[in-house]
């Protein structure tokens, strides 16, 4: 299919399998899930909290591996302290391809960025709303502020409440800065998932076992397999 692309899209986007149950991680040992997903990421907030990452690492798969601890606010399962969270996503580094941090995180994680960078990792700056969409100047704006900070690729999540606010989406891909991935959540968040691929986010997050990470994501073998049949479109 001819990839009719403007700059900073792609198609098909990595697909990004989010783990968030120990008992699923613990399954993955060696494997090579390929023919599912490109990226496993890797939800370190949903990890029992005594775990140490050389345990953890034990069962890592043969894929590019992104790691988050997701602060309770933006939809992580634990509390915890910022400095606890930042000195997680450090422990964890020696293993990571990618690190996501939220964006309203990232002034005071610079230094964390700034030592992913130095050791070759790519920083996701990522933005999480489970309850409405807000609006294109806000999220431009934070797209915009997670780029001063030096994200190599902006994230938005947000709920779609009526159909119209899939167009907030659609709008973001008009002269983004660099990469981004987009998605929504909730009910349309399935519907949008697919649009937004094809519009040339760069990532397109779904699960593997039977749990969500999030209200919305396809089975990644599914999402997968539906991007195979289908090609890019112009917003
Ligand atoms: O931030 C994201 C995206 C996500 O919230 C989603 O909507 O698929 C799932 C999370 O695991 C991940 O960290």
């Amino acid at each position: 299919m001819q990839q009719i692309l403007r700059e900073h899209q792609t198609y098909p986007p990595n697909v990004v399998a989010s783990i968030t149950s120990w008992e699923v991680w613990k399954t993955l040992k060696g494997k090579d899930l390929k023919d599912q997903c490109d990226w496993v990421e890797l939800r370190v907030d949903a990890l029992p909290a005594e775990l140490a990452p050389e345990q953890v690492m034990e069962f890592r798969p043969d894929m590019p591996l992104l790691v988050t601890v997701r602060c309770h606010e933006e939809g992580g399962l634990r509390r915890m302290p910022e400095e606890e969270r930042f000195s997680l996503l450090r422990a964890y580094m020696p293993y990571a391809t990618a690190i996501d941090i939220e964006i309203k995180s990232m002034r005071h994680g610079r230094e964390l960025v700034m030592e992913a960078a130095d050791r070759g990792i790519l920083v996701i700056g990522s933005t999480h709303d489970f309850q409405i969409t807000p609006g294109v100047d806000y999220l431009r704006e934070q797209e915009k502020k997670a780029r001063a900070y030096r994200a190599d690729i902006v994230k938005f999540a947000f709920t779609p409440c009526v159909a119209g606010d899939i167009q907030t989406g659609v709008q973001l891909f008009k002269k983004p800065k660099g990469p981004i991935a987009v998605m929504g959540m909730g009910p349309m968040g399935p519907v949008s998932r697919l649009l937004y691929s094809q519009l040339g986010s760069c990532l397109v997050y779904g699960y593997l076992g039977d749990r969500e990470a999030a209200p919305g994501q396809w089975h990644v073998s599914l999402i997968k397999e539906t991007l195979r049949n289908l090609g890019p479109i112009l917003r």
